[in-house]
């Protein structure tokens, strides 16, 4: 029996475009920008220092905001690089530059599960932060107060099955009892081995009849 869903956002709860077209290259304009003005604040520093150990060589300033740059426009989900997007993006929320896209069916379906009992957490490679920004800044209000907890990829990559095996521990339920939704099959196949139940999202294309995953087009179609 499903007792908590976990979620993934780009592809899933929200729009690939809302966050390829608007919040990655909000940061990325800034991100240079950023980076200088606050390389002292301490959270900022210790980012910073992380993109070198990641890296493995002692970078300049400029060299370490080159590093950042790439990774960002290879779309790698380097923890440090995550981290900061969110601090960007945040004040891009707070001065309305956007709101976090959700799906109405999404919104819609995240709230019947919280009402009907289930426990809801988000896994994405977003930080944590990033994540209650997104949520707690949609057209529908704040969804944060649906969630009783998130992941990101400080507990693990998200293609790797010992993540989830960590985010059924922390949220004290067997991997059997946790249905995870996301629109990677690679994710899937993790969360799978790790024991979870699967569903994948094909919002804009058509369901394959050879998939691993069980497909459905939105939230509608799951059945919990
Ligand atoms: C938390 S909103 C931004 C999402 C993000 O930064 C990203 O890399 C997408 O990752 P996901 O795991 O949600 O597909
Ligand atoms: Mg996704």
């Amino acid at each position: 029996m499903i007792r908590a869903i976990l979620t993934d956002i780009e592809g899933t709860t929200s729009s690939l475009s809302f966050v390829k077209d608007v919040l990655f290259p909000y940061a990325r304009r800034r991100l240079a920008d950023f980076v200088r003005a606050q390389r002292n604040a301490p959270e900022v520093r210790e980012l910073l220092d992380e993109v070198r150990r990641i890296v493995g060589r002692d970078l300049s300033l400029d060299e370490v905001i080159a590093q950042l740059e790439a990774w960002s426009d290879r779309d790698e989900k380097a923890p440090p690089l995550k981290a900061l997007q969110g601090m960007i993006w945040e004040a891009g929320y707070r001065r309305g530059d956007f709101q976090g896209h959700v799906y109405e069916d999404a919104a819609a379906k995240l709230r019947e599960w919280k009402e009907r009992g289930l426990d809801l957490y988000v896994f994405s490679s977003g930080s944590v932060p990033a994540q209650k920004l997104l949520f707690g800044h949609t057209p529908y209000g704040d969804l944060t107060l649906l969630f009783s907890g998130y992941f990101d990829t400080r507990t693990g990559p998200k293609r790797n099955s010992e993540s989830y095996r960590k985010i059924a521990a922390a949220i004290g339920l067997p991997p059997a009892e946790i249905l995870f939704l996301s629109d990677v099959p690679e994710e899937l196949d993790a969360a799978r081995e790790a024991g979870m139940e699967t569903v994948q999202l094909v919002r804009d294309g058509a369901p394959d009849e050879g998939a691993r995953h069980r497909q459905v087009r939105d939230f509608n179609e799951i059945a919990v």
